[in-house]
């Protein structure tokens, strides 16, 4: 519940049409990236009206103990995956503010996360996001549980933040960043 009066956007006349599968947003994301080795390589599908569903498996460079995904990498892939949703539903870059998990039952190396996220409501920059986790099936018992808040941002953030060497590779190759941003737009 967001702790303050929200109201609901309009899902973004740009968004992928429901069952597209989204492409990552930049190929050394932990989260999406196909360039990141061990990294979580989520896959995330527009869903109706404000949703994306998303989706991982759990390797053994994943673990916290013994067979099971470490909490935080969790954590991550719930960061992913809200981000992708604010992202693509509302075509606008946005950051993670705040962000609060439930685990609720362990989460197995070997098994895949589905994961389903919806946009909640919105006020001013504040993009309120939660999500449900399953393992091995998009419904049945919940695992991991997140809510989160999201701050809409303008390009400018990454420009003015991100490392300049990581930045010029980006621009000498645009497409690192997945077709996702236009950056001459
Ligand atoms: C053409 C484009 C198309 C796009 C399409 C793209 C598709 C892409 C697909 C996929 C997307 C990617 C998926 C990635 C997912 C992973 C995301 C991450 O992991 S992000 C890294 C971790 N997060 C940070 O590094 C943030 C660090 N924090 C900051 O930079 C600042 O604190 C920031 C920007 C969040 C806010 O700073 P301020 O100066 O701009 O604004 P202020 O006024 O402080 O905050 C704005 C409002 O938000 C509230 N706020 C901010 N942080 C809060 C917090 N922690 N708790 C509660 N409220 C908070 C404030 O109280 C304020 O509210 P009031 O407007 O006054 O009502």
């Amino acid at each position: 519940m967001a702790p303050v009066e929200t109201t609901l956007p309009e899902r973004h006349p740009d968004a992928p049409e429901p069952a597209t599968e989204l492409p990552e947003h930049y190929a050394y994301c932990f989260g999406c990236g196909s360039s990141v080795e061990h990294g979580l390589h989520l896959r995330a599908t527009a869903g109706e009206d404000l949703t994306v569903r998303s989706r991982f498996t759990v390797t053994t460079a994943h673990q916290g103990a013994p067979g099971l995904a470490h909490g935080g990498l969790l954590a991550c892939a719930f960061d992913e995956a809200l981000g992708t949703a604010v992202g693509h539903l509302l075509r606008q870059p946005a950051v993670t503010g705040k962000l609060e998990t439930d685990f609720l039952r362990p989460v197995p190396v070997g098994t895949v996360l589905f994961i389903d996220a919806r946009i909640d409501g919105v006020a001013g920059r504040k993009v309120y996001v939660s999500a449900d986790g399953r393992v091995n099936s998009p419904v049945g018992d919940i695992a991991v549980r997140a809510r989160a808040l999201f701050v809409t941002v303008e390009l400018k953030h990454f420009i003015d933040n991100g490392r300049p060497e990581d930045l010029k590779k980006v621009a000498a190759d645009p497409s690192l960043l997945g077709r996702t941003v236009d950056l001459n737009p």
